[in-house]
Order: C-alpha cells, then structure tokens, then sequence
C-alpha cells in the first residue's frame, strides 16, 4: 500500500485523535476520583458496625433485612476496595479499547491490568484475565460479531472497533488497528509503522517495519552493509506490553483448563515464554486461593532467564518473587536445593568434567525403568523377609496381602501403613505426616487389622530392618550406577542398541570410582554420626518428618579428604571451607568427592520412589502449578522429579521447541516419547492410564524477521520440522561477511557497531560466539576500537538494557535482541553435527530484526549455499 495517499493520513488523524480523546477523558476522571476518594468517600467500617449494634437490640422480625443490609454493604463495601485499590495505574491506565454493539446499545471496555468500573461516568476498565470481556478482546477482531455468555446471559453483538495500545508515562505511543499501526515519534508527530524505517534507508523501499506483515517484495538488499534498521520510537517487547498483542490462539492455550498437562510447542520466539507466564497469571486470577503465587513453580533454561522473569511478574499480577511469590528458578538450582535438603551428607560440589558418557547414560530415560526395577526389587524382597518372619503365624496371608495392596504408594510409606495396621495404637505424629505427605500416593487399605501379638512383633522386626537396608536412597543410586549387568540388561529390554558398549563400559567406570568414594565417606560420616548421636539423648524428640524418613543421619559440611599426609583421619570432616589437600611434599592432592549434576535427579527420583514424596520443612512440596520453559532439554528422570511435586490434578505448562535442543545427550526423541517414558509404571500394572497428552503447536513467529527465521530453519537441514512455524515480519537480509583474518573482522565490526550506537543509542545488540574464548578476543578487539556500550557476558549477567552484549552460544538461550552478529561461523566452530545446527538456531533467533554472519576462516557447512555465494 502506497503509505503516502492522502486517505490514509486522514484516517491516521482520526484514529489518533479518537484515542488522544479517550485516554485523556480517562486521565481527566482518575483525577477526580482521586479528590473524591480522598474527600467523599463513605465510611463502610462505620456503617456495618452501626447496622451489627442495630441487629443486637433489635426484635427478631426485623433481623432478616439487617443482615440482608449487612450483607448488600460489605459486598459494596469489598468491590468498592477492590475498584478503588485495584491500582489503576494512571501512567498506563490500560492497553486495548473494544467499542462494542448489542442491538441498540453501544458500549466501550477498556482492557488493562486491573478492573476499575465507574457507572457514573461510563468509565470501564477491565482486567484482561477477566473473561468474558476479555474473550471478546483476544479472540474477536474488529468487524466481527460474537456470541458469549455476560454473567449469565447470552449476548449477541458485533465488535465495531478494537485496538490495542500501548501508553506509558501517561503519554500515548502506539496504536494497533486494522486500519494500521501508528506510532509516535520523539518529536510528537504519529507516523505509520515502517515509514521512517524505509525513510531512514534512503527511500529505497525496503519495508524495514518492526510491525505490519510480510511481503514477499521485502527486503530488496538496501541495507547490506549497514547494521541497524532505524528503530526509532519503536514499541517494546518486553512482557508487559505484550499482553495487549496476544493472539486468539495464544489466548486459547493461556485459559486452557487448569488440570493436566499441557505441552506448547513453538518455533523460536512464537512466544511459549510469554504464554506460560501469562497462563499463571490467568490462573491465579480465576481461582487465586488454590493457585496462590507460592504454590506455583517456573522453571526456566538459565538464570537470564530468572532475573528477568522474576523482574516482569509483579506486572502481570503476580507478586515479585520472595516468600509469599511464586518462585523462579532453573531446573538445576531447584534439583541442588531439595536434594541438599533431603538427602544431607553427600557432597555439596558438582565435577566439572562430567564425560559425554556418563551424562548420557544418566540422562537417559532407561533410567526411569531401572529405578522402577530397584524398587520392585526392594518391595520383593521386602515380602521375602515378611514371608519368612511369619512362617508359622497364622494370618500371614492377610498381612502379605495387605502390603501388596498398597502398591502404589512407597516403600517407607507401605512399610509405615503396615506397621501402623498391626499397631494402631502406636501412631507417632511422624506417621501421621508422612501419612498427610503420601496422600496421593494410594489409599490405605481399609482391611481390619490382625490382633496377634505374635505378628505384631514379626512385622515390626522386618519393617525395621527393611528401614535400615532397603530405603537407603544412596545406597541403591550406586548400586543402580555400577551394576554394568544389570544395567546392561536393562538398555537391552527397553532400549535396545541405544547405547554404545563402550560407553557404557566408560560410564560404568567413572560411577565406580566416584560412587565409590562418595559411599566411603558416607560410611564414615555415617559411624561418626552415630557415635555423636548415642552421646546425645538419644530420646529426645524428633518430630522432622524428613529425619522421620532419612536413614541418613545429617552432617557438617563434606570437606576435603587430606591424603598422603599421614594419620590425619581426625581432620577429614572438618566443618569448614574447602581446605585442598596439600600431601608430604607440598603437592596438591585429590579433590574431594563431588557428585555429576545429573546424579540429583537420580537420587530425587529414588527419594520419590522410596521413601515418599519431597517434603518442605513439614508439609509435602506441592505446586497447584508448574510452568516448565524449554522442557526438551529436561532428562525424562529431571521430568519426573519436578511433575512428582505437582498436585492430583496435575496442572503444569510444559513449553518447548525439539529444535532449539542444546542438551543433545538427554534421551530426548520426541514430546510423546518423553511423555510416555514419565508415564507412570508400577510393578505388575502394564496397564496404569496413560496421561492425556496434548502438544499444542505455536504457528506465528513473532520475534524474528521472515529473513531470520528462513536462515535459522536453513541450518537445521534434516532438522527442520517441515510443519514449523512462519514470521510475520520482513526485514533486511541476512549476510555473510568473510574475512581474511579476524583483526580484520573487529575493524569492520568496530566501525558498524560505532555508527549503529550513534544513530540507534537504544538498540540492543548481541555479539555471539560458539566459544567464551573467541568472544573475549572480540570483546578485547573492539574495546580497543573505542566501541561504547560494549559488555562482555560469561555469566549470564545480561543487564537487559540498551548497548552490546558480546557473548557465547550457550549464555542466549531464550533471550532476544534488535541485532545479532554471530562471529566466526566457520568450519572449526559449528561443522556438520546436530548439536552445531541446533546451537547456531538458537543464535540467528535471538534476532529481532537484523543478523549478520561473520567468519574468518572456512565458512562453516551448515551455511545456506545462496549466502556463501553472495558473501562480502
Ligand atoms: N502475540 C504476539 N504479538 C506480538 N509479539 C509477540 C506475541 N507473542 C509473543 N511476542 C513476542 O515475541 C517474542 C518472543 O516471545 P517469547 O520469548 O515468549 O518466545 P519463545 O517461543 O519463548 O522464544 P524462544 O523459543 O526463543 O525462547 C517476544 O518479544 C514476545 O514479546
């Protein structure tokens, strides 16, 4: 469409006008409730304390109306807080405007971030959770009738104008409509979106819009050799402003049912992130006392990702994170956290040089099967030792039975339920909570109970020594870690050829030498504790459900081994810092004992299995919703562990992109794979309900130009999922620039990131290596090359503001910039292997709206052929 038809600037006057008219009317009336709040406002507290006296002196006819006056007044009096406290926020009082028509009547809604409703004065804010109104925002476009249901009544009627807006500072910046989307400039002016981007470029008509549609004529070449697209007054991205964008199908998986499990697929940037989060806030809205904010979980791939998600919740309603909010972490921190807390004595630390091997026999979802065999093994043998110790008691039959009945419920579980059957009057408040802990974990049996004290006695025995061998969570995670038959047996029953005998044979090794140390010291630590614990009063009190469960007895902190310096083993556990050992002759010795990071989810999962559910402090940990960001790179074990924390209901948001995979070694093959490997298995039950699953794909695109997107599905190759998503922007083309040398490459870098910070000083721009090493060389290159705003992130330290982040593949994983220069694209970096195709994805779609390439070597394979034939 030519953009400069006198019609369209007419229409962008009107449309302009017509909004600049409503918010001011707004503005105009928050005002003055502000002075009538402050100055009229009728005193409820008053006046239902008043009306409470009257009930008590007054005659037992005239009571009903009271109550019912009493009644009407504090629901007044409570919608009344919730209007006037319900934050309207005058610098951004809301962000959509619907003019709606019923039969004759016409009326305005305002969409925001919390209800405010005045009769009076026709002024409508309502809260975008709130549905049905909210309905008819995300799901209707202007023109459209609709049919919903208001309170009770079936409503027909047409949408006459829907908008959505974006205002901040009281100032209104940016108006989407069918009609177009307008935006104002610095100076004030309103100009339609992709005017000045196409102006900056020359006019050579190069649609360089941050918004509007794609069109194939696109992206002609006007800015090869040009960073930056003239991003002036351009609209932000960040979570908040998003809500007003949100598209009918993105809309339908936020208010999906809020049971089950739900796993949204998407393209790079089709805003799985942004749906999750937005899901919480929704849910928490529609039913706050079973999803309050501290009973829900995020879980998201790094801690970018945790600052700035915990940074954004408060604007979508939900409370910063802290005590009372929703906490936000990464799966690993999570896992280190509660495998700290229920299994204390082993080492704190975690190698670094886990081998390739190891994690993916670790990760690997056979593991899941060989956990099941342990504890059927330990429930077998259980029953052995029961069958033995009731040989000649009569009613063995009915103790055995009751065990196995209990068969969906834990080991220490079924062990407590059976003794507490045969001695009820024993209950120990223990008991009674890991009982409460366990309660989805089966029903007990409600058989009667034997009164024979000859069973009694032998059932007791038996549980207690089942509690000491069988429910040793360390114990059975190396065993199951250093069995290679047993191992072995199980990849060739459920996984057949999927895993090569050499590295299991490397893995089985490496387990055996740290499982080994890690059980030596354990033992030792063990025998120490006991000592201590005989000197204590060895009757005192123990009312921790955890320690009720824990066979392990808590330690000081593992520190290092001292050997080779002698008699020392008095120094070995020392409750301090980390104090390497320093042998005979001054040498530095072994380091401590420290666990791989996939060993957390083997023991919490064994935890779960055996001894019962995670516990915080008392009380099961429990989370009535669990948002899981970038689940594909979650181990089927690590899935398991987080979804045993879910409520019966199980609802939890599982978001996810098979082709942004950056952990390539955990088993991961496809969603219902993953899905049925976490199905639950028990011994003797083939036939245990396959969980519902629904993947829910994400078509559009949204961050990334249609250039970037067709580069990034270009170097997945084989990879590419043919039904992927599309972009809906156009953009610059991609490019390639060579280089002989890559002094070379930070001259010309230097030069465009210079010129890009003069003319676009808000641009956000990320430099990405494949490796730290080549990102310090580039950052040192253009620090010298006076570049300003430059930071070099290794640590995820992402500010999240304007300037350029020079950095590695591996830090950008769910992070989005204006502009990305992926540096040294060659051979040596990214050859031709799956992990390289999926890493160099995931860089080119951390790209909004611009991406060059460069390299100084050989380009690398992965490149489209088109771009290494037109390359600088
Ligand atoms: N309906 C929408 N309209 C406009 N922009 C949107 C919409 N939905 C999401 N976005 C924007 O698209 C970008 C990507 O969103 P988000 O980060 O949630 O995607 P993602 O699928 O999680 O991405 P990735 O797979 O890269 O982690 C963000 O800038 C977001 O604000």
């Amino acid at each position: 469409m030519d953009r400069s038809e006198p019609g369209s600037d007419e229409e962008k006057t009107r449309i302009v006008a017509e909004e600049e008219r409503v918010l001011a009317r707004v503005h105009k009336h928050l005002a003055a409730r502000k002075m009538r709040v402050s100055t009229d406002g009728i005193d409820y507290d008053a006046e239902l304390l008043s009306l409470r006296d009257q009930i008590n002196e007054a005659r037992l006819e005239d009571v009903p109306p009271l109550i019912e006056e009493m009644e009407r007044l504090s629901e007044v009096a409570a919608r009344r807080a919730k209007v006037v406290e319900g934050a309207v926020d005058p610098d951004s009082p809301y962000f959509g405007r619907l003019v709606l028509e019923e039969g004759d009547r016409r009326r305005e809604v305002l969409i925001g971030r919390s209800t405010y409703l005045d009769p009076r004065t026709g002024v409508r804010i309502v809260d975008w959770r709130d549905a049905p109104v909210s309905r008819v925002y995300y799901r209707y476009e202007e023109g459209d009738a609709y049919e919903e249901n208001f309170g009770g009544r079936d409503v027909h009627g047409e949408v006459v104008t829907r908008r959505s807006l974006a205002i901040s500072s009281t100032v209104l910046r940016r108006i989407g409509s069918p009609q177009g989307v307008f935006v104002r400039a610095m100076d004030g002016s309103w100009r339609r979106a992709g005017e000045s981007a196409s102006r900056l470029k020359g006019g050579q008509g190069a649609a360089m819009r941050p918004e509007g549609h794609h069109s194939p004529a696109d992206g002609n070449g006007a800015s090869r050799g040009k960073l930056g697209m003239g991003l002036e007054g351009r609209e932000d991205r960040f979570l908040p402003e998003i809500t007003a964008l949100i598209d009918p199908r993105q809309f339908e998986l936020i208010t999906k049912s809020d049971a089950g499990l739900v796993v949204i697929q998407g393209g790079a940037g089709s805003g799985k992130t942004t749906i999750g989060l937005h899901r919480l806030a929704y849910l928490a809205f529609q039913d706050p006392k079973r999803f309050r904010p501290d009973r829900m979980l995020v879980i998201v791939y790094n801690d970018a990702l945790v600052r700035y998600i915990s940074k954004v919740l408060p604007s979508l309603g939900l409370p910063q994170a802290g005590a009372t909010g929703t906490p936000v972490t990464t799966y690993e921190r999570w896992a280190a956290k509660q495998r700290i807390s229920h299994l204390r004595g082993l080492p704190e630390e975690y190698t670094e040089d886990t081998p390739g091997a190891v994690t993916r026999l670790k990760k690997h979802p056979v593991m899941l099967r060989m956990i099941d065999d342990i504890v059927a093994r330990a429930s077998a043998k259980f029953e052995k030792w029961l069958e033995q110790a009731l040989e000649k008691i009569e009613g063995k039959e009915e103790v055995l039975a009751f065990f196995r009945e209990q068969e969906r419920a834990p080991l220490a579980v079924r062990l407590m339920r059976l003794s507490r059957w045969v001695a009820p009057d024993e209950l120990s408040e223990e008991d009674a909570a890991l009982e409460a802990a366990a309660e989805a974990s089966g029903e007990p049996s409600k058989r009667p109970a034997p009164k024979s004290v000859a069973i009694r006695h032998a059932v007791e025995r038996v549980v207690q020594r089942a509690r000491r061998e069988l429910l040793d969570v360390s114990a059975a995670w190396a065993e199951m870690l250093t069995d290679a038959t047993a191992l072995s047996a199980a990849f060739e029953k459920h996984a057949p050829g999927e895993i090569d005998p050499d590295d299991l044979r490397t893995a089985v090794n490496w387990c055996i030498e740290r499982c080994g140390t890690i059980m030596g010291e354990l033992e030792i630590r063990r025998d120490e504790g006991d000592r201590a614990k005989e000197k204590r009063d060895s009757k005192a009190p123990n009312d921790d459900v955890q320690r009720a469960i824990d066979e392990e007895v808590p330690q000081p902190k593992l520190v290092a081994r001292k050997r080779g310096g002698g008699d020392d083993d008095e120094d070995d556990f020392e409750d301090g810092e980390d104090d390497r050992s320093v042998g005979i002759d001054g040498a530095i010795e072994t380091e401590p004992p420290k666990l791989d990071r996939e060993d957390d989810a083997l023991l919490l999962r064994l935890v779960q299995r055996l001894r019962g559910p995670l516990v915080k402090g008392r009380e099961r940990l429990r989370y009535e919703h669990i948002l899981i960001d970038e689940a594909q790179d979650l181990s089927p074990v690590e899935l398991a562990v987080v979804l045993g924390t879910s409520t019966k209901q199980r609802s939890v948001t599982m978001a996810g992109d098979v082709a942004q995979r950056l952990h390539m070694d955990n088993g991961f093959k496809g969603w219902a794979e993953l899905l049925d490997a976490i199905r639950p298995r028990r011994a003797g039950d083939a036939s245990a309900p396959v969980e519902p699953l629904t993947v829910e794909p994400l078509k559009v695109q949204y961050r990334s130009t249609h250039q970037i997107i067709e580069f990034a599905q270009d170097v997945l190759g084989p990879l590419a999922d043919p039904q992927g998503g599309h972009a809906i922007r156009s953009g610059a083309p991609v490019e390639l620039f060579r280089f002989a040398h890559n002094g070379e490459a930070v001259a010309f870098l230097g030069e465009a990131l210079r010129e890009l910070m003069q003319s676009e000083p808000r641009a956000s721009v990320a430099l990405i290596a494949r490796y730290p090493e080549q990102a310090d060389l580039y950052h040192r290159g253009l620090v010298n090359a006076e570049v300003p705003h430059l930071r070099r992130i290794a640590e995820q330290d992402f500010p999240f503001k304007p300037g350029i982040d020079v950095t590695d593949v591996r830090q950008v994983k769910g992070l989005e910039f204006d502009y990305v220069v992926l540096l040294e694209v060659s051979r040596a970096s990214y050859g031709n292997s799956d992990e390289a195709r999926h890493l160099l994805h995931i860089a080119a779609t951390r790209a909004a709206h611009q991406l060059w390439v460069t390299c100084s070597g050989e380009p690398s394979p992965l490149l489209p052929q088109s771009l290494r034939d037109r390359a600088y």
